[in-house]
């Protein structure tokens, strides 16, 4: 008897389209995993088996009917930073803990377009600000592959759930690695698009200008057939860029004789662990043994600026973003107060955690008259010399790769109490989304039973490459395959 939960999209697909099973079993096998593994791993703020049954029920007619499309019938899950119509969507914020938005994001649409199911909202780092979950306002999510380590974040949820069976894809976003670094952390494959490759209509703003939304899948293959639903053109976002949606399916072939791979030194600094580094060896031994030329000598200089940059340019946008959480339009509001100004004050100050809080603090120093030319001038700057070493590198390679993470899964509170620690989990992911950039982080092995990610970078709008490397990869090494025992 299959084990429904252990199905990739791939596969659940092919068993639905020949009436193997039924989208409202698999959903069914899903909601029990759910229910049996969420008191350990934690990954849902919001669970909604109604809609799912009734999502599937629609779609096995559809199918009966002959409808069906890659992901008809398949479950997932989203991260809580997305609008759902009729779903609380809270960004695991006090400040938006009874939200219901009264509009889908615009990729909710398409995979609703696309007849998936929804399990339900997974949990986060409070409005996207983290590396590990502990900054949701709620609880933190566990990893599965040892429950006293974090999963990574901010998608945290999104990543576990995955890891756990308990959905069989989900959708994340990622700023500064939100998405690769968890997906690192549990052994699944995550995947940040080129920016302005899918709208962000829908998506709670946190840095607009560098945050993208992807998925996490049990492989390559599914992944280019979830971003194959959610990629495209949509006028409601300015920066969704107007070209024709490529197959990403298309040219994953196993095939990736003669493409040239740079990896950048930089990239391997001193707080990485020399494990990971062994592991990062093993796989780029696997990728020249699949006819890859790997040169080791490239050198991306201003590497070292990039957290800096994100520092900077982050907060900024945050602050102003997150001006609208005011008390009066929507969410919190604390009102038993004399006047406007004290209620806007103490919705703040008790809507808000303590890094959002920082983050804040940090945006409105950067912008603010007399200090703004210094800091977020300077930054965007920097962030122009960051691409255009990577504009550079990618005259000479048709990907580079690198660590996703310096670091391994960590403890449960290690590094809560120290934000720059926490900051420098994601030295290896932030240049990416400064430089706007396609990357994808595939398992590459274990140390100390705790996964070890590769991070495979693109050029701009070069998603297909990305994925053909990282399918590649996954036709000749098995880390993909492994589950945490649970
Ligand atoms: N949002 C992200 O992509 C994660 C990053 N760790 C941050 O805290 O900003």
């Amino acid at each position: 008897m299959t084990d429904l939960v252990k199905l990739t999209i791939a596969q659940s697909h092919k068993l639905l389209k020949d009436h193997k099973i039924s989208s409202a079993e698999l959903t069914k096998a899903h909601l029990e995993r759910i229910e049996k593994l969420e008191p350990e791993i934690k990954a849902f703020m919001t669970v909604c088996p109604e809609t799912a049954l009734s999502q599937a029920e629609a779609a096995d007619k559809a199918i009966k009917q002959g409808d069906i499309r890659p992901l008809t019938g398949i479950p997932m899950a989203l991260k809580d930073v997305l609008c759902t119509k009729g779903i609380r969507t809270t960004c695991s914020s006090k400040m938006l803990e009874n939200f219901v938005p009264p509009y889908n994001a615009h990729v909710v649409d398409k995979l609703a377009k696309e007849g998936a199911v929804l399990l339900g909202k997974t949990n986060m780092d409070e409005f996207a600000m983290g590396s590990s979950t502990e900054n949701s306002a709620y609880f933190t999510t566990r990893n599965p592959w040892n429950t006293d380590k974090v999963p990574g974040g901010s998608s945290g949820g999104s990543a576990a759930c995955v890891a756990a069976s308990e959905a069989v894809f989900s959708l994340g976003s990622d700023t500064g690695g939100s998405i690769r670094q968890p997906a690192s952390f549990c052994s699944v494959t995550g995947y940040k698009p080129s920016y302005g490759m899918v709208s962000r209509y829908g998506l709670v703003a946190f840095a607009s200008s560098l945050d993208q939304i992807g998925p996490f899948t049990k492989d390559a293959m599914d992944c280019a057939l979830v971003m194959n639903a959610i990629a495209g053109f949509d006028d409601r976002d300015s920066t969704s860029v107007p070209q024709t949606v490529p197959d990403f399916s298309s040219g994953l072939d196993g095939n990736i004789k003669g493409f040239k791979l740079g990896v950048p030194k930089e990239y391997f600094s001193q707080n990485m662990r020399p494990d990971i580094t062994e592991k990062i060896n093993d796989a780029l031994g696997v990728l020249s043994g699949l006819g890859a030329s790997i040169d080791r000598e490239v050198s991306l200089p201003h590497t070292p600026y990039a957290l800096a940059v994100y520092y900077i340019l982050a907060p900024s946008e945050a602050s102003a973003n997150l001006s609208r959480y005011d008390g009066v339009k929507y969410g919190y509001s604390y009102n038993p107060t004399e006047n406007m100004w004290e209620a806007m004050e103490k919705t703040r100050a008790k809507g808000f955690g303590p890094e959002v809080k920082r983050r804040i603090m940090i945006g409105t120093y950067a912008l603010s008259a007399g200090y703004y030319d210094a800091w977020y001038v300077k930054a965007q700057k920097v962030r122009t010399l960051i691409s255009q070493e990577f504009n550079n590198a990618f005259e000479k390679y048709d990907a580079l790769i690198t660590p996703t993470t310096p670091n391994l899964p960590f403890s449960i509170g290690e590094k809560l109490n120290d934000p720059f620690e926490m900051y420098m989990c994601d030295t290896c992911t932030i240049p990416i989304n400064i430089a706007g950039l396609p990357a994808v982080s595939i398992p590459a092995g274990f140390v100390d039973g705790l996964p070890v990610g590769l991070q495979i970078i693109g050029k701009p709008f070069a998603d297909q490459t990305t994925m053909r490397i990282a399918h590649a990869f996954q036709c000749a090494t098995a880390w993909h395959k492994e589950t945490p025992r649970l």
